[in-house]
């Protein structure tokens, strides 16, 4: 996960000038669902390749990040690990919803309550001028637990197409059972931002919360 060559300059042998190093594109996306969902393991997941162990309930947003490549193109995806309390997020929100280029809307299939706040969360991304425009992409997470499914993959799909968003099922803690779909997650919203927008900004980053 560490990035390489995002620091330190190149030095051109032809000119003797010292040429910035190549530009690394940033994505930002946000994920966001109720509290417990496990925005925070999905995240974790992604970025570390693993279940975390413990997780408590985020404050306010973690972020976390991870470079990939696609189609020989180094791109880093900056994932915003947002709280699902509403007492943890009233201070952090405007912070959320800036310059955010993907949103995926997470609810766990375990947890019927989690599913009918979708409307609520694609409410607030509207408030905060997220329109259609932005992909966004519907994630049913915890699939691992077979028996106590509360919410249907053909309502999750309904859903999903009345809001014309992909949908993925599947588990941030046993990812292969569900065709690793944690990866396909965030690797579809990266070739989608890839394909769709222009060269973003290049920055030294330091966040990173694990
Ligand atoms: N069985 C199972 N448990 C999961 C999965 N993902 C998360 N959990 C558990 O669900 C609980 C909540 O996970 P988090 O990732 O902290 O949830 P969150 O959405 O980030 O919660 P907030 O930070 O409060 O918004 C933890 O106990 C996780 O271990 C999963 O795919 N399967």
């Amino acid at each position: 996960m560490a990035e390489s060559g995002s620091s330190g300059r190149f030095s051109s042998s032809l000119t003797g000038s010292t040429l910035p190093p190549p530009r690394t594109r940033i994505f930002k996306i946000i994920v966001i669902g109720d509290s417990g969902v496990g925005k925070t393991c999905l995240t974790y997941r992604f970025c570390a390749g693993k279940f975390p162990e413990k997780t408590e309930a985020t404050i306010g947003v973690d972020f976390r990040e991870r470079l990939v490549e696609i189609d020989g193109e180094k791109i880093k995806i900056q994932l915003w690990d947002t709280a699902g309390q509403e007492r943890f997020r009233k201070s952090m929100v405007q912070h959320y919803y800036r310059n955010v280029h993907a949103v995926v809307f997470v609810y766990d299939v375990t947890n019927a309550a989690s599913f009918r706040s979708l409307p609520a969360w694609i409410e607030e991304c509207k408030q905060h001028a997220l329109g259609t425009e932005v992909p966004r992409i519907l994630v049913g997470n915890k699939c691992d637990l077979q028996d106590s499914i509360q919410v249907s993959t053909d309502t999750a799909q309904q859903f999903a197409d009345t809001h014309s968003m992909p949908l993925f099922e599947t588990s941030a803690k046993n990812p292969n059972r569900n065709s690793d779909h944690v990866e396909a997650i965030f690797m579809t919203v990266a070739h989608k931002l890839k394909s769709q927008k222009p060269l973003v900004l290049s920055q030294p980053t330091t966040c990173g919360c694990f």
